[in-house]
């Protein structure tokens, strides 16, 4: 199959359209359910896939980015540090405080590793680069990189040699390789570069720029084009393999899920897009869902 052919794949609606930044999907292989997070309702949400039945907790400040803890739980990194989220009982408590000013930046996109470390990157509120790329590992975060302005797009190839990241602002992808048993990276490489939206560009003709992604099982980056309304599969060249047209302007991160772990799911947002363009799109805020052929990883844990 070539790019480009969205027409043979049924997306539809996971979930009701409540988020304002949905992002962080994180497909439970225990529970069979998919969490998320709100980001600026401060909200971590629980999507059963059958029913719909969503549920939520109510943070203290916006969380960026979620993962299952190995024993129960979830870690969820806040804009004021590292929490552990009791689902059973809603009880919170704090892991560790954030490793930045939390006054100019938050924690934004993230992920556990294969060995249970959480590498976390961070946004800067004003949009500036001094954004950075943190580690969580034996109760300490430690600053991998720096100097960025969005962080996001965190994965593994399947082997575990490379590491994936973006820079959304830049329009910018890396791979870097992976050093599993220490949890060091080398220096980072262009992946995948992506045009920048030109002066008076009509949103129509944007192409949009890398948020959060996934990678399947052949090694394939799946990446959400925020304001670019698809979805991109990138081979583990950076060549675009597929593109999927999604019915909302502004994905913003796949996962896999499914018993099988072959349907996409894709957070989206709804905030700061216009009447016109909401009344047009009335899935934007939803969870999307989309069956595809290969299957992709399931997440790993965080190991405390
Ligand atoms: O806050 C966020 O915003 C960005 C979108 S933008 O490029 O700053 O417009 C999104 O990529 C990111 O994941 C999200 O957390």
């Amino acid at each position: 199959m070539n790019a480009s052919d969205s027409t043979l794949y049924q997306i539809e609606a996971a979930g009701p359209a409540v988020a304002a930044l949905g992002e962080s999907p994180l497909w439970s292989v225990a529970e069979q359910c998919l969490y998320y997070v709100d980001i600026p309702k401060r909200q971590v949400l629980r999507l059963e896939p059958v029913t719909a039945e969503l549920r939520h907790w109510q943070l203290d400040s916006e969380p960026g980015c979620i993962a299952l803890i190995e024993g129960g739980g979830l870690a969820v990194a806040q804009r004021d540090g590292l929490w552990h989220l009791n689902t059973e009982t809603g009880a919170q408590r704090q892991l560790a405080a954030a490793p930045f000013d939390s006054t100019k930046q938050r924690f934004n996109d993230g992920k556990p590793d294969a060995q249970g470390r959480f590498w976390i990157g961070t946004i800067d509120d004003a949009r500036a680069p001094h954004a950075g790329l943190y580690r969580y590992a034996s109760g300490c975060f430690e600053s991998m990189a720096e100097g960025i302005v969005t962080s996001n797009g965190v994965a593994w190839s399947p082997d575990q040699r490379k590491m994936y990241w973006s820079d959304t602002k830049a329009h910018e992808v890396y791979v870097l390789d992976f050093d599993l048993a220490t949890g060091a990276i080398g220096e980072r490489a262009m992946f995948a570069k992506f045009a920048q939206r030109t002066a008076g560009e009509a949103l129509d003709q944007y192409g949009g720029r890398p948020d959060g992604a996934a990678v399947d099982v052949e090694g394939c980056y799946w990446v959400a084009m925020f304001e670019g309304q698809r979805l991109l599969r990138l081979s583990p060249q950076g060549q675009v393999l597929r593109e999927l047209r999604l019915p909302v302007r502004c994905p913003t991160m796949p996962t896999f899920g499914g018993v099988d772990l072959r349907t996409l799911y894709i957070t989206t947002a709804s905030e700061g897009r216009s009447a016109e363009e909401l009344a047009a799109q009335p899935l934007a805020g939803c969870v999307l869902k989309v069956r595809v052929e290969v299957a992709g990883l399931a997440p790993n844990l965080l190991k405390l």
